[in-house]
């Protein structure tokens, strides 16, 4: 009886002592999420170790043993799977330094040194294998992997359609898409109350409608599910990553196929359009008259392929336009976003762009020549594209020996050796940024006489960017609209905005923003 007795005693005494810790655990959980401090830049940028010098001391004749970068998924080492290639990049260049040359990956180094960067400007191949997985979208024989010699080749003929004069001809276009989102965005904030978006998704929006604007000069397709697309390009983008890393169940496997073959419709639909619009206009059906400068869409259906002397064959177009799309859909949307994010965090630099704005436009929608007086709103994208590069990782590979500098020693490299560039973390490097955690849009995002190449969100030499005017452009006009008509905050914990830093930094939760209204615009 005694025994039953202290042992029920025991009992409540014990389940109270269990409901007190489970209470207190549940408190100490809310007052985290409210009070703890959160970070800034967002949690991609986490270590406050500052990578003070380089280690590596005259590093010569790393011996090389097989031609590529192996990416097969059983060949990336399971540490380096676990938590992602840049997060241990990131790591390991903290504790040794801007040059890795012992990395568990085949022949392969990681600089985040801005005279490496200086010196590697001619290097102008990739590695194969490294961009393999993106083969189901882009075909095999894709420019992202051609040659350094077929990339000259094919960049110098496509570059004309990527001139500030085309850009010219669709800029009108593309500010619609721009207004009409806007527009949507007020009516939802008088008729629903709804003042919330998720900025992420509604970049990702905009860049789509404006680079195909940009690049097929088609419309989209009346019953276009804008939805189901942006959907399945996650899909498929995030599936195949994942695949390459090998973490990938078959049930997702099959979800991208369905995906893919969801975007080679939409693809096909749209060049079939422009042949049919160029067809129409040659015999005189409409009385359209061709635009006097060819979009990307337009030079490979009427001219002749710079390699073969013939047409383009009918695969090759779909690859290249999907090469396109993708670089261009999915950097500028996240570009955006992230931009957006930077300056919910200082409310100085949103008045600032404001003010700016407000004196240049008078109220009036930005004229493509109004955006190239909007100095300060270009300083805050450069400084949003430094601390969120939308693709955070390049890569070179050497055909044959070569010599890079260095701050400290030259390297000696062999023929067969990868370089891999996480701009990401030279971007965070403090000895060349002084405050380099830090979004400070008062200052050039990348001093020029101190390193000249810390700064390289579009890449950089003979691979660099081919679209960085177009890219600026649609950045600049989407976050121009959105601070003219709205002051922006941030509308999610700022410990809850993180970056998933795979082939495009996007936001993991989306960014979640809340829009107040400012004075309209006359339009
Ligand atoms: C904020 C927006 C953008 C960013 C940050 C960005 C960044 C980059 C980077 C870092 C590279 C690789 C450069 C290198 O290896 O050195 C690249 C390549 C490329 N980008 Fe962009 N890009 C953007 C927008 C666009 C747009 C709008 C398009 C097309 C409409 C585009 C098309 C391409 C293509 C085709 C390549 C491959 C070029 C080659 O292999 O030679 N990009 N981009």
């Amino acid at each position: 009886m005694t025994f039953l007795q202290i042992t029920l005693q025991d009992f409540l005494a014990f389940s109270g002592l269990f409901v007190i810790i489970i209470v207190s655990a549940l408190y100490l959980y809310l007052f985290y999420e409210t009070f703890y401090p959160p970070s800034f830049p967002p949690a991609i940028i986490v270590s406050d170790k500052k990578i003070t010098e380089s280690p590596v001391k005259n590093v010569k004749n790393i011996p090389t043993k097989q031609l590529l970068i192996s990416c097969h998924p059983d060949h990336i080492p399971d540490k380096v799977k676990k938590i992602g290639l840049i997060p241990y990049l990131r790591k390991k260049h903290l504790k040794h330094g801007r040059v890795l040359t012992d990395l568990p990956l085949i022949n392969t180094i990681s600089v985040i040194d801005p005279m490496t960067i200086r010196s590697s400007l001619n290097i102008g191949d990739r590695p194969r294998n490294m961009y393999k997985f993106l083969e189901p979208i882009w075909g095999k024989d894709n420019l992202y992997v051609f040659s350094a010699d077929r990339a000259k080749i094919y960049r110098s003929f496509f570059d004309p359609a990527l001139s500030v004069d085309v850009i010219i001809d669709k800029y009108h276009d593309m500010r619609n898409f721009g207004v009409e989102i806007v527009d949507n965005w007020e009516k939802s904030i008088v008729l629903k109350h709804e003042n919330v978006v998720r900025m992420q998704d509604q970049g990702l929006e905009f860049s789509l409608k404006a680079t195909i604007q940009a690049l097929f000069g088609v419309n989209l397709p009346q019953d276009f599910d804008l939805v189901a697309y942006k959907k399945a390009y996650d899909d498929v983008i995030n599936g195949l990553f994942d695949k390459q890393f090998n973490v990938l169940s078959n049930l997702r496997d099959e979800k991208i196929q369905n995906s893919i073959k969801h975007l080679f419709q939409v693809l096909c639909i749209l060049i079939d359009e422009k042949k049919r619009i160029i067809a129409s206009t040659i015999q005189g059906v409409n009385n359209t008259i061709l635009p006097p400068r060819k979009d990307l869409l337009d030079l490979l259906v009427s001219e002749k392929d710079p390699e073969t002397g013939k047409n383009f064959e009918d695969e090759k177009i779909k690859d290249i336009m999907s090469l396109f799309l993708t670089c261009g859909y999915l950097t500028t949307g996240v570009a955006i976003s992230w931009t957006i994010f930077c300056i919910t965090q200082d409310r100085n630099v949103q008045t600032k762009i404001q003010n700016e704005i407000d004196y240049n436009l008078k109220g009036q929608l930005p004229l493509y020549h109004d955006l190239l007086n909007l100095n300060f709103l270009n300083q805050v994208i450069k400084e949003s594209l430094r601390i969120c590069p939308p693709i955070p990782i390049l890569s070179r590979y050497l055909e044959k020996n070569t010599d890079l500098e260095t701050m400290n020693d030259p390297l000696n490299l062999q023929a067969g050796t990868v370089v891999l560039y996480p701009i990401t973390v030279t971007h965070e490097d403090i000895h060349i940024e002084c405050d380099s955690q830090k979004f400070d849009a008062s200052q050039p995002s990348f001093n020029q006489l101190k390193a000249p190449f810390n700064h390289c969100p579009f890449g950089f030499g003979d691979r660099i960017c081919p679209a960085e005017k177009l890219a600026m452009v649609e950045i600049k006009l989407m976050v121009c609209l959105i601070m003219q008509r709205f002051h922006v905050e941030l509308a999610m914990p700022l410990n809850r905005v993180s970056g998933d830093e795979k082939f495009i930094l996007m936001a993991r939760n989306d960014i979640y923003i809340k829009l107040i209204p400012r004075k309209g615009i006359e339009e």
